[in-house]
């Protein structure tokens, strides 16, 4: 058979395949393109934005969940049930892991299917005290990865997002990380969080401590981590470590960062699990490795062992320096 003949044979059978497959990438990344759902997200955002406004600067009731530490308000609950039935409307299939639904009882499970990761109010003792940082976090994941993240910084009016492989922006200007290799030339960003045992205390403190022996030029908090990790994401800070956060924290803000050139692992130098609840988030691989070789973790729950499920808080009122405070009474593990 020559040449041409075998051609005339393949174009007539290969054309339509190749038609078909066409067709189905086609199908296939616009199904993939979930643009619509991001800016849905950051039109609830905004919205949740008008209503943590309002209840930050009025009094407010405050109740304690895994730590006296770890505080919980009404707007946090309310603003949870806004962004999801919000969602629900509009995606009724869509399945969702939110912080204080997850405090109420519900099931921490991350399956393939479209899942919105929604931290209310990250920064909820700032929220209390009136401390300007305050931040809605979600994320979007497809396939347990996650496809677009939101954060938005409330009283300072930032909104960041990130679309995987479409970079990080802030109100819409692009961002970019510092780059910077050199640990003694990095502003570091970490959170004492809500755990008040010994072993986390002492850890958390020999890590500062070990660090700022490097040298490093300092170490801050800002008191939100999904705000903190897009500071890095900015280049206003070199890199951000953590241990104990969950993954509504983080879910989106590792995106932003990420997309902004930065890399994010865990704190044991492995590849980053948003599950695991360790998170090192840099301006450059070597910054990254450089804290997983200085610090340590102390032990904590993954967010998706069935062990770490809470239950529903037990609270009992007092009251506390012109904001209500209502005690735990009852055994509420998340720690
Ligand atoms: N058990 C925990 N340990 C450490 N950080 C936690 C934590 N629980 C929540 N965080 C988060 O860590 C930062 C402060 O330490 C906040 O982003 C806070 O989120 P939250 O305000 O939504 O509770
Ligand atoms: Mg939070
Ligand atoms: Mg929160």
């Amino acid at each position: 058979m020559s040449l041409e003949e075998l051609h005339s044979i393949f174009s007539v059978f290969a054309l339509p395949i190749f038609d078909l497959s066409s067709n189905i990438l086609r199908r296939t990344s616009r199904m993939a393109d979930w643009t619509e759902c991001m800016n849905y997200g950051i039109h609830i955002a905004r919205e949740a934005r008008e209503v943590i406004l309002h209840a930050f600067r009025i009094k407010k009731a405050v109740m304690l969940k895994s730590s006296p530490a770890d505080l919980v308000t009404e707007t946090d609950q309310r603003v949870e049930r806004m962004l999801i039935s919000a969602i629900k409307a509009k995606y009724p299939h869509h399945k969702f892991i939110g912080e204080e639904s997850v405090a109420a009882g519900e099931k921490l499970i991350l399956t393939d299917s479209p899942t919105w990761i929604i931290d209310p109010i990250d920064g909820t003792a700032n929220f209390v005290h009136r401390f300007p940082f305050v931040a809605i976090s979600i994320a979007f994941a497809v396939n347990k990865q996650t496809e677009f993240g939101i954060v938005y910084s409330c009283i300072e009016d930032k909104l960041y997002s990130a679309q995987r492989g479409r970079g990080a922006f802030c109100n819409d200007i692009p961002l970019a990380t510092s780059g910077q290799e050199d640990i003694t030339k990095c502003l570091l960003v970490t959170e004492i969080g809500a755990e008040r045992d010994q072993l986390a205390l002492a850890t958390m403190t020999s890590n500062i401590h070990r660090l700022l022996e490097i040298p490093v030029h300092g170490i801050r908090a800002v008191g939100t981590a999904a705000v903190d990790m897009c500071l890095i994401s900015t280049g206003g800070a070199d890199a951000y470590y953590h241990i104990g956060m969950h993954c509504w924290d983080i879910a989106a803000s590792a995106l932003i960062v990420s997309e902004a050139g930065g890399v994010v692992i865990d704190t044991n130098g492995s590849e980053f699990d948003m599950m695991a609840r360790r998170v090192i988030a840099a301006s450059s691989m070597s910054v990254a490795r450089r804290i997983a070789q200085a610090i340590q973790a102390f032990p904590c729950e993954r967010d998706d062992d069935p062990r770490a499920h809470p239950q529903k808080a037990q609270i009992e009122h007092s009251t506390d320096s012109g904001n209500d405070v209502h005690k735990k009474a009852g055994g509420h593990r998340r720690l």
